[in-house]
């Protein structure tokens, strides 16, 4: 702009700076503009529109006639103009025959637009601002409470206050004011006022639902409140929270929400933005993203803990996940029959599958680079886990088993990773079957100096062709369980025997490389992904409807507990579509993004989508990881 003013000086010699003739040098400014825009340029056309827009060159008159002002800074000659006026029409009105000019005078002064203006004059000249307020009446009672008359405009808006019967008294008050509503905006009614009058009615006595009848009868326009205001108001000192909702909630379902209108519904996942926390057992909140500036009501945090331990205690008893132990896997394992009308593969049978594996190019790519983590013993290790009744967890398990019940809010930050940070750990999860490996396999194949996998630990001894590091690292089981011990692998299980795990170390080591990491976990070992070391995304891969199933996966094979690559049946669907749901009703607030696997093309399209965003997006992730709780 101090350029632009130096050039108009140029062009118009005649303007002086020190007389602030900013309209002319803006014409000047203009003019030149319109000569750049010849030459097509965006910025000048931009720059020739703002330039030229009303509300500038109004601003700058209004700018110019203030410093005018300032510098002749001129004192009135009269203060009381107005009285002159009247006195003026009083003599003109006495004179008994008075001229044309003196009529014209007297019409002139008469009107009220005359009157108006010279009143105005007498309060400027005279600096009288204050508003003149009628005097106190002598005969005011010395306890008469002081009033305050709210007029609302109300649109088609709620209000956005709640009202409350004092049971003792019948005297209605605020409950509470809805942040961003439009009883906030007003700043005129707090929760505690107490309601003398709505729109003339006297409210003491009625129940508050026959004032909100009141209140509604006038859908639109002026809404008058008579209110003793509160004396004492709580000092607003609330700090904006952001949360990410760990478990489901309907107003509509909820018999103790103080007014279902008022409340939020929300699903696990969802983020919140809390902006009120001054209700012990009532906060108000918005759903993010929202376009709303009214928030409304959901229960606090230690309501909600209360309300979920309720509904836990109120289910039928079922051994916890985490409860369970590695002799109880053991046991799980000799459940693991052999099925007549299966043919259950021998260690020597998996042995030669995983030769085969090899030969089929399913751990090296094109250009023969080996691909860590799909060996199948490892798999089937972690599938058995999996489908034996669900019962095992043998994950890193750093937050109580019922963490939801302890923490149905979990607070996160916007986080945006910076270029030279860490890539984010891709963690792909999913019911058996439905392609978590196919994708993750696809996706490494397509870029190995981008993408790699998590190379597992085993106890297994090696076989000739193996190399440590490679397929898996090879440690003795005391090694293993001196790492378990402390809590170094994400998950863990005994296939046949043998102990196989994918450790953090492993996962850290890609990331150090500055490679992505991409591994596929069982959804109970997410718990354990979940830190601020590894700042996991975690990618859910759904399977479609089963009639979109039976239609791509008709030259696909299954890997299953008994038989290596069969043809899918229909009752694996079934069994796929069945863990989805309780996969969904379990960890869907965990779940970063969601693939549905329909077309495994387009799957491969959308994860590649996902991964980018993944690490070049703002993303809510939990405050923890951006600030990690130090224990004292
Ligand atoms: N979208 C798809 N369309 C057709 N076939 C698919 C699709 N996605 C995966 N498949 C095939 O389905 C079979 C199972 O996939 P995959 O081995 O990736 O399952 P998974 O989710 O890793 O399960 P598990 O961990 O139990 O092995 C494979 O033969 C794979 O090629």
């Amino acid at each position: 702009m101090k350029g632009a003013m130096m050039e108009a000086q140029v062009l118009n010699p005649d303007c002086e700076l020190g007389e602030q003739c900013l309209h002319q040098i803006l014409t000047d400014v203009i003019e030149e503009v319109k000569q750049s825009i010849n030459q097509d340029t965006v910025g000048a056309e931009f720059l020739n529109s703002l330039l030229n827009a009303p509300w500038l060159q109004s601003l700058l008159k209004v700018y110019e006639c203030l410093q005018r002002y300032l510098r002749d800074s001129p004192t009135p000659t009269l203060g009381c103009a107005s009285g002159l006026s009247f006195q003026l029409l009083f003599d003109i009105r006495s004179l008994p025959g008075c001229s044309e000019e003196a009529n014209e005078l007297y019409s002139l002064l008469q009107q009220p637009h005359m009157q108006t203006l010279l009143s105005a004059h007498d309060v400027v000249a005279q600096k009288d601002y204050d508003p003149a307020l009628p005097p106190m009446p002598e005969d005011l009672p010395d306890d008469e409470e002081a009033t305050r008359i709210v007029c609302l405009v109300k649109n088609k808006q709620p209000l956005g206050a709640t009202i409350k019967r004092n049971e003792v008294t019948g005297e209605i008050f605020v409950a509470r004011v809805i942040h961003g509503g439009l009883a906030d905006r007003s700043g005129l009614l707090h929760a505690g006022d107490r309601i003398l009058e709505v729109n003339g009615f006297a409210v003491d006595g009625m129940e508050p639902k026959e004032v909100i009848q009141v209140v509604q009868s006038r859908s639109q326009g002026t809404i008058m409140f008579k209110v003793v205001p509160i004396t004492t108001r709580p000092v607003n000192n609330q700090t904006m929270l952001y949360v990410r909702a760990m478990a489901d909630y309907s107003p509509q379902q909820d018999p103790s929400i103080p007014c279902a209108d008022a409340g939020v519904s929300f699903r696990k996942g969802d983020i919140l933005e809390i902006v009120d926390q001054t209700d012990a057992l009532w906060w108000q909140a918005k759903k993010l993203p929202s376009t709303m500036d009214c928030a409304g009501l959901i229960p606090s945090i230690d309501l909600l803990k209360r309300k979920q331990r309720e509904l836990w205690w109120s289910q039928p008893y079922q051994p916890h996940i985490c409860m369970q132990t590695l002799s109880i896997v053991e046991e799980e394992e000799d459940l693991m029959a052999i099925d007549d009308k299966c043919v259950e593969a021998d260690e020597e049978a998996f042995e030669s599958e995983e030769l085969r594996e090899e030969d089929d190019n399913f751990t090296t790519n094109e250009e023969g680079i080996y691909i860590a983590g799909f060996r199948l013993s490892m798999r089937l290790c972690r599938r058995q886990f999996h489908s034996s009744t669900q019962a095992c967890c043998h994950t890193r398990c750093p937050s109580s088993c019922y963490s939801t019940l302890n923490c149905p809010y979990e607070e996160v930050v916007r986080y945006q990773r910076l270029p030279q940070d860490a890539h984010r750990l891709l963690a792909l999860t999913g019911p058996s079957g439905v392609g978590v490996n196919e994708l993750r396999r696809r996706l490494i194949e397509m870029n190995p100096n981008i993408f790699q996998g998590a190379v597992p630990f085993t106890t297994r001894a090696p076989k000739a062709y193996e190399k440590s590091g490679r397929e898996y690292f090879f440690i003795s089981s005391e090694i293993f369980d001196s790492m378990v011990y402390n809590n170094r692998f994400l998950e863990y299980g005994e296939y046949k025997g043998n102990l196989y795990g994918t450790s953090i170390e492993s996962v850290k080591e890609v990331l150090n490389s500055g490679k992505i990491c991409i591994i596929d976990i069982e959804p109970n070992a997410i718990q354990a992904v979940r830190t601020h070391e590894l700042r996991p995304y975690i990618v859910y891969v759904k399977p479609p409807s089963l009639e979109r199933l039976r239609e791509t996966r008709q030259d696909s094979c299954i890997i299953t507990n008994y038989y290596m690559n069969r043809s899918f049946r229909d009752e694996d669907f079934q069994e796929m579509e069945e863990a989805a749901r309780k996969i969904e009703s379990q960890y869907w607030q965990f779940f970063d993004n969601v693939i549905v696997n329909d077309e495994l093309h387009d799957s491969c399209i959308q994860l590649l989508t996902v991964v980018r965003k993944a690490q070049d997006e703002p993303q809510w992730v939990p405050v923890s990881w951006i600030r990690p709780i130090t224990e004292s």
